[in-house]
């Protein structure tokens, strides 16, 4: 391990405060230790540095600018919080990121006051950062609230619904529109179309320029009318930005690497008491200052560990091709087959595989930017027309677009298909990424299919299915990482819907498992063999409609029946319940034991480490079949030995 490169500057600041003791002289080289800092710190642990990579000097100005925490400072999605962190009081645990029992990799309030807003999905901060700002107002309190939102996240719905209420309303709300043309993957959309447009249509001014400017711009009610007037007096009735139009004062495009810049019109913003919302248009690059960030293709968007000299990543050799992966592949397969097959990600191309589908059948792939909502009732869309639209979104971000699955899918009974990637716990991302409750919200849902994989080659049969299904929505769910290293099929074959599969026969327990979880279901029944008990091993396939033959056959021949699924309360096993209670199959003496994620979020750490709190892995499961066998003590010392 090199020596980290000494950081003088840096070690005097423990928090804002003492960052406000060093003179703006020294705010470059700051600057350049906070950078080295960041990158040395996620070398180790992985996460999303470009995003925090790019915002090195926007964070230092805007900490020595403001009075945070009493002013309120809010990071859309988070992810580009590590210096943020560095600068409050976190530094000493930078090395515990994104682990167990370590810092989050977002924004989170219970970790920090420097953390008003918890997020990490994004587009939230300019409804939040209004909350705040008219909860102030309320109160008479006179602090300043700051959103920094990203252009991709300028993408949603929800962004657009906050500053249509913003530039509507008085309460004085600064956002900082961090404009670093990307997203995860290039931008896409108009909007960004426009951003470009805007920067290149307003070179950045130099600082005399900047400061004469704001100089002229307060109070900012008479340059508006002003500057209307003129407007209106030349014939120039196509208005300002758009910012303008929606209500905003804008600001820039202001060089967000140039402290010189910066801290000026932060100033100036700060010292601004007028009513209504500012957008300070900041332009930076992601990566930047790390030549192995700039010179990627997704600047360093998320990495694993890495070393810092060259940027090269550490990469865990795989054992088996990853869902995502054989998701992709099987897709393409399909499309090659009907050209009525069409792709759409909500700006998650890569991450959901479809980027290689991008590059196979480029006008039938759409990455419809962070818009989930709108990437639902897009596809419902093509498949009234006659399309089959697969809509490939990590089931945490599906969530968004929970109303348009239900009005403009499911109600309609249109043949949308949903790919939910990313289904159970994801380890380093956490909670808020999780995919812990989309069986339960789409199995509420008349007229959808739900399958889950129970391994890799299921997968495939499932795309195949659910390129069948053309009456009628469904979605098929499958977890993060790598599979289960089992054969894979030549092609896939659709499933008959609504049948399970019997893995292995036995009479003293029946394990009915429904998605990733079979793997350690697998193993739970070696252990209970070993133990002299024989199992009999079901892969549910669908929750809806169920296997209500497979499940009456498990109810009745076994006197403990176990599901088990990678969802909250209310998911397959709520399905299963559900069914015996209705036919009386519970009313002799069944001992059943549904196994599911707990009542809890679970923060952060290695996935198989979140599955044993979760108590969802082969030893748990064990435990719990002896226990139900009324093999307490046994149950105890299996459990033990994990
Ligand atoms: C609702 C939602 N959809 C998708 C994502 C995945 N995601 C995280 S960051 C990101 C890109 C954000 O781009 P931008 O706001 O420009 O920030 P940058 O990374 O460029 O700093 C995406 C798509 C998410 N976190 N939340
Ligand atoms: C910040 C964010 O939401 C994404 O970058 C996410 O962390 C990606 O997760 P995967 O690594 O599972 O694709
Ligand atoms: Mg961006």
């Amino acid at each position: 391990m090199t020596t980290p490169p000494p950081t003088p500057l840096l070690d005097q600041v423990n928090d804002p405060a003492d960052l406000r003791k060093l003179s703006e002289e020294q705010l470059p080289q700051l600057a350049q230790e906070l950078r080295g800092e960041t990158v040395r710190v996620v070398s180790f642990t992985g996460g999303h540095l470009g995003a925090s990579l790019g915002v090195i000097e926007l964070t230092l100005a805007l900490h020595y600018v403001f009075d945070t925490p009493r002013d309120r400072l809010i990071w859309d999605v988070g992810h580009q919080a590590y210096p943020h962190k560095i600068l409050t009081g976190r530094r000493g645990r930078m090395l515990t990121l994104r682990q167990g029992g370590g810092l989050s990799g977002f924004t989170k309030r219970s970790e920090s006051i420097y953390d008003p807003f918890g997020a990490a999905h994004t587009s939230t901060s300019i409804s939040a950062a209004l909350g705040m700002a008219v909860a102030r107002d309320l109160r008479g309190e006179d602090h300043n609230v700051i959103a920094v939102i990203g252009d991709g996240a300028m993408s949603a719905g929800m962004a657009y619904e906050a500053m249509n209420n913003a530039g509507w309303m008085d309460s004085r709300l600064i956002v900082v529109l961090n404009d670093n043309d990307m997203s995860i993957a290039p931008p896409v959309g108009a909007m960004s179309a426009y951003l470009s447009r805007l920067i290149s249509s307003r070179p950045y001014r130099s600082i005399r320029h900047v400061l004469s400017d704001l100089t002229k711009q307060f109070p900012r009610g008479l340059k508006v009318a002003a500057r209307r007037a003129e407007e209106y007096a030349r014939g120039l009735v196509t208005g300002g930005t758009l910012f303008e139009e929606l209500g905003f004062f804008y600001v820039g495009p202001v060089d967000g690497h140039n402290l010189d810049h910066l801290l000026p019109v932060l100033k100036n913003l700060r010292a601004d008491r007028d009513p209504g919302p500012i957008l300070l248009h900041v332009v930076t690059k992601k990566g930047h200052g790390y030549p192995p960030a700039e010179k990627s293709a997704d600047k360093y968007h998320g990495v694993g560990k890495f070393d810092v000299v060259t940027g090269e990543q550490v990469k865990p050799k795989a054992n088996a091709p990853s869902y995502t992966d054989v998701f992709a592949r099987a897709l393409i397969s399909e499309a090659e087959k009907d050209e009525r097959v069409t792709a759409i990600t909500a700006a998650m191309p890569a991450g959901t595989g479809l980027d290689k589908f991008a590059k196979r059948f480029t006008n039938r792939f759409f990455d419809v930017g962070i818009a989930e909502q709108h990437a639902v009732t897009f596809a419902a869309g093509l498949a009234a027309e006659g399309l089959k639209p697969f809509a490939a979104i990590y089931s945490t971000f599906l969530q968004r677009a929970y109303d348009q699955v239900m009005h403009d899918v499911s109600l309609q009974k249109l043949p949308v298909r949903f790919a939910i990637d990313r289904a159970g716990l994801v380890g380093a991302d956490g909670a808020t990424h999780a995919g812990a409750f989309d069986i339960t919200y789409l199995g509420c849902l008349p007229h959808m299919v739900v399958m889950a994989a129970g391994d890799e080659a299921d997968l495939v049969h499932m795309v195949a299915t659910a390129a069948a299904i053309d009456d009628r929505p469904c979605a098929f769910r499958y977890p993060r990482g790598e599979g289960m290293g089992v054969d894979m099929p030549t092609h896939g074959t659709p499933l008959e819907i609504g049948k399970g599969r019997i893995l292995r026969e036995g009479n003293a327990v029946a394990i009915l498992s429904f998605g990733g979880r079979l793997s350690e279901a697998m193993k739970a029944c070696e252990e209970l063999a070993a133990r002299g008990f024989s199992t009999t091993l079901a892969d549910a396939r669908f929750a809806k409609p169920l296997d209500c033959e497979l499940v009456r056959r498990l109810a009745t021949e076994h006197p403990v029946l176990i599901t088990l699924e990678e969802n909250a309360v209310g998911g397959f096993a709520a399905h299963v319940m559900h069914y015996l209670a209705t036919e009386g199959l519970l009313d002799h003496g069944l001992k059943l034991r549904p196994l599911c994620l707990p009542d809890i979020y679970i923060d952060q750490d290695k996935p198989e480490l979140q599955y044993d709190l979760a108590g969802l892995n082969a030893v748990q499961i064990v435990a719990t079949a002896l226990r139900a066998l009324g093999l307490d003590k046994e149950a105890a010392g299996a459990a033990a030995r994990a």
